[in-house]
């Protein structure tokens, strides 16, 4: 019996079916990731550029957010997947830094595809970006600053420095008030006595038509519904709330039944029985006590109209998301079977209607309520979606150095640091690792040198200027790229946080060893017109959902 037959997996393809291996399935799958890194890189930092993407639909979105970008361009290469998958990690562990992870990878990538060159093995770079990497987190650790939890200014100079570069630039001096009396609000003891600031207790809401200087923070909760009925009460005070995710309607079942009828009292007979039925309804829910219903599903016509006449006002159609945020906030249960609800399943609260009529703003009592919503307004849509992007991104990265007090200047500061001790680190390490390691450290420079770059400044210098002011020991000189200075930047208030940081080097070495671990790419044939690897379709490039990026 042969060798391979004897347990390894023989892989059989049909006559047309495309393989690559080893160097040029590397080569191949590097180039597709560089690619994509390299399509985000000009927008990092306060002076990158936006990118306007256009759907296949023809909607356009025009943005600076590395995680949008990404999910917009319909990538249809598996390796270049990767790289975007890195940005949804990088968005979802931390909020922020997307960009920075994608550019590091793909610079890792590039450093790695020398080292290849130079014949070193695949395991060798992938052990050695792992070594590197774990010690980067260990010196970014080392280069923390402690914060105390009461600093506003840092908290919102974290915030500013988020929003630079977004659609929330404009307003980053309202707004960071408003992300760190945000994240104020929400501060919470933990079981084990520290403080952190809890973002499920607030909800981020947008509306549009006035300017962005009229974001504000609001206690409770706002639902953007109109009264189900125009007689319906739109103020109350200590309400009886009653929030239930069944519809106020007739069963589907009775409303689809077809009756025979043979003569016209039946008819009349039937609408009484089901008008009966409506009325029971509304009669469960005044026996209750309820002064409002904020209904998940839909009311039907006769409910909403019996429920104005007994004073009650009615909510239908609410998002779900806006439930489970009301329910925190008034302390009610949600009802699923409006039989079986009891007084105890009822929240209180207040229901205000603003001035121009379109939101409620529900705000629960003292004693249970501890909710905020975080209203952000624009003019157009475009505006709030992008506001809303900056926002969100800011509040994780803020609520996170809240809550373990620590922080990091940016402008490629901390790269530059990091990148220095992990040559001093390399030093250290034995065999072809150690050239890992040093391709690593080298990665880290693509951010102060795309920051220059963006700013049309003179990259090369800069990497100079700063690797100079590091050697003197000056561990917080990064690039302000406002004022083209090498500086404290955590003085000049650019301020970023470590655990982004650390989240972007993780997420950037995880990446690229990823791409580095295929070597053999096996295509099958049937399905792929186009050719096999490298021609224009399969696993060639970028899909076809994007019309056009600038
Ligand atoms: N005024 C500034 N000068 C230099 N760098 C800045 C400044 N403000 C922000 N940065 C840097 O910009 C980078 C973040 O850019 P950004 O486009 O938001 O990308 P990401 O998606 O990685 O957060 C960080 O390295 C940060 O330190």
């Amino acid at each position: 019996m042969s060798q391979q037959m004897q347990g390894q997996p023989m892989i059989i393809m049909g006559d047309d079916a495309e393989r690559m291996k080893d160097k040029s399935a590397q080569e191949h799958n590097i180039a597709a990731a560089r690619a994509v890194a390299e399509s985000v890189r000009s927008t990092l930092g306060p002076k990158g550029m936006d990118k306007m993407l256009v759907t296949s639909l023809g909607d356009i979105v025009v943005t600076n957010d590395g995680v949008t970008i990404l999910e917009e361009m319909d990538i249809d290469n598996p390796t270049a997947e990767m790289i975007v998958e890195v940005a949804e990690t990088q968005e979802d562990e931390a909020g922020d830094g997307t960009t920075t992870a994608v550019a590091i990878a793909g610079e890792l990538l590039k450093n790695a595809e020398e080292l290849l060159d130079q014949d070193i093995h695949p395991t060798a770079i992938i052990k050695g970006f792992n070594l590197a990497a774990e010690q980067a987190r260990k010196e970014v650790d080392n280069i923390t600053i402690d914060v105390d939890g009461d600093d506003r200014e840092t908290f919102r100079k974290v915030a500013q420095t988020s929003m630079t570069g977004k659609g929330a630039e404009q307003h980053k001096e309202d707004l960071s008030d408003l992300i760190v009396d945000a994240a104020d609000a929400v501060t919470v003891e933990a079981e084990d006595g520290s403080t952190i600031v809890d973002l499920a207790f607030l909800k981020v809401e947008t509306q549009t038509g006035r300017g962005a200087g009229d974001s504000e923070l609001l206690e409770g909760a706002v639902i953007d519904k109109d009264p189900v009925h125009e007689e319906m009460p739109s103020d109350l005070d200590d309400a009886s709330i009653l929030v239930i995710d069944e519809p106020l309607e007739l069963d589907e079942a009775e409303a689809d039944t077809q009756v025979s009828v043979t003569d016209p009292n039946q008819l009349q007979d039937f609408i009484e029985q089901e008008e009966q039925e409506l009325r029971e309804k509304v009669d469960q829910i005044v026996d209750l006590g309820v002064d409002a219903v904020v209904c998940q599903k839909g009311i039907d016509d006769m409910v909403q109209h019996y429920l104005a006449k007994e004073g009650i006002l009615g909510l239908k159609r609410v998002k779900r998301s806006d439930v489970e945020f009301l329910r925190e906030i008034i302390g009610a249960d949600v009802v699923s079977n409006l039989d079986t609800a009891t007084e105890d399943h009822l929240g209180t609260g207040t229901f205000r209607r603003d001035d121009d009529e379109e939101l409620f703003y529900i705000e629960g009592t003292d004693d249970y309520s501890h909710g905020v919503t975080l209203l952000l307004r624009g003019s157009t849509e475009h505006v709030v979606d992008e506001l809303e992007r900056g926002v969100e991104d800011a509040l994780d990265v803020v609520g996170t150095a809240m809550s373990r007090g620590e922080a990091l200047p940016g402008g490629g500061a901390p790269e530059v640091e990091v990148a220095a001790r992990l040559r001093e680190f390399a030093d250290g390490v034995s065999g072809r690792e150690q050239l890992a390691v040093e391709a690593y450290a080298d990665a880290l420079d693509v951010v102060p040198r795309v920051l220059s770059e963006n700013a049309g400044l003179d990259s090369i210098d800069t990497l100079v200027d700063l690797r100079a002011a590091h050697s003197e020991g000056k561990e917080q000189a990064g690039l302000n790229v406002f004022s083209g200075e090498i500086e404290d930047t955590f003085e000049a208030g650019v301020v970023e946080t470590p655990s982004a940081k650390k989240q972007a080097l993780t997420s950037a070495s995880e990446a690229a060893n990823l791409v580095l671990k295929i070597d053999d790419i096996i295509e099958s044939g049937e399905s792929d017109e186009d050719g096999g690897p490298g021609g224009a379709g399969g696993m060639g490039g970028m899909g076809g959902g994007m019309g056009g990026m600038m």
